[in-house]
């Protein structure tokens, strides 16, 4: 696969980076080859004047975009490694081991047997998910697995998924991690916070967590299945992204609903937003029930037809997924043998 292929089809950026207001501040600390997002004060009229949204005409944009993708299918597999390189390859259950966490990261190391390599001609091209993404106990195992790769190790830490510890106990656990070595750090928010209009100190705290943090990078998870409305989701990513997270990150995947397009949708809106008032480019990361390669497509679409290009690259786009690697794997598989069934065109289509 040339490299002509691997970017057909991705498209020139919609967002022009960098920014007045960001460049005004200078130096603007880089992160992940980005200005880090240094955050704002807590500004309830902003967040009231972008939190607007109306869930059927999201719905209908979503159904627009999803219809009518324009992937031709010989793109389909360029678009697929590109979804691999924005993974966050995770394993969050109660029964994982230290081997598992060694599994995982074999897997990241080498996503794909020899043969698919061939195939595709991308030998010697590190196409590898961005990050393994563990729980604490695990982040030193996980950091020894993938030495020397490039490979990012993402810890969650603050009491996931509910978060429902003392503040205290919850930076004790991301400091933890930083000092084992996890360069990401993935938080979740008190869903009650929320609940409660308690923005300031929801504020507060997510400040607290960037600082814990050091120079990892920072994931704000908001749950957003748990929060009940549009308007609260809007509202905790406007708070999350004054606060300074890097990432604003939809669920943990332990929650009834996790990510969806419409949701998904609500927060890059917010990312957009943010971006127009302070310059700031804000990753985001939806996790939760995302497993097939042609669901990856359709988050990739919407990525690039809201925001552009650069919300194409692991800087600033991450899938979190226990599962997706497995089928995008098995498509590429068809891809190459060109078992392509009528039911998989049309899955893809
Ligand atoms: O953050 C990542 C999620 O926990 C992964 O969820 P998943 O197992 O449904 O892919």
């Amino acid at each position: 696969m040339s490299s002509t292929i691997r970017e057909a089809d991705l498209g020139a950026s919609k967002i022009t980076p960098l920014p007045a207001r960001a460049a005004a501040n200078t130096p603007v600390p880089q992160t992940h080859g980005i200005a880090r997002n240094t955050g704002m004060r807590l500004d309830l009229g902003f967040m009231e004047s972008v939190r607007s949204v109306n869930r059927s005409a999201l719905e209908r944009r979503v159904a627009s975009l999803t219809k009518r993708r324009s992937i031709k299918a010989d793109n389909q597999a360029a678009w697929l490694l590109r979804a691999v390189s924005c993974m966050d390859l995770t394993t969050l259950n109660s029964n994982d081991t230290e081997e598992r966490v060694r599994r995982l990261c074999a897997k990241a190391v080498n996503p794909f047997r020899r043969d698919i390599v061939e195939g595709l001609g991308i030998e010697g091209e590190k196409i590898r998910p961005a990050a393994v993404c563990v729980y604490h106990p695990f982040v030193a195992t996980a950091v020894d697995a993938v030495r020397g790769t490039g490979i990012h190790v993402a810890a969650v830490s603050t009491a996931f998924p509910h978060g429902l510890a003392p503040l205290s106990t919850r930076l004790q656990e991301i400091e933890a991690s930083v000092r084992d070595g996890a360069d990401e750090i993935d938080v979740v928010i008190p869903r009650g916070l929320v609940f409660g209009a308690k923005w300031q100190e929801l504020y507060n705290e997510i400040v607290s967590m960037r600082e814990a943090c050091g120079d990892a990078h920072l994931k704000v998870i908001l749950g957003t299945g748990d929060l009940a409305t549009l308007r609260n989701v809007m509202l905790a990513s406007m708070v999350a992204m004054m606060a300074g997270a890097d990432f604003i990150k939809t669920s943990t995947g332990k929650e009834s609903v996790n990510a969806t397009l419409p949701v998904g949708l609500a927060m890059v809106r917010a990312i957009r937003a943010y971006f127009e008032e302070t310059g700031f480019l804000i990753g985001f990361k939806p996790a939760g029930g995302i497993s097939t390669a042609k669901a990856s497509l359709d988050w990739l679409v919407l990525m690039k037809e809201e925001l552009g290009r650069p919300w194409l690259e692991p800087d600033l786009f991450r899938f979190g997924a226990s599962s997706l690697l497995t089928d995008i794997e098995r498509q590429l598989e068809h891809h190459l043998t060109g078992h392509y069934s009528a039911n998989h065109r049309h899955a893809m289509a």
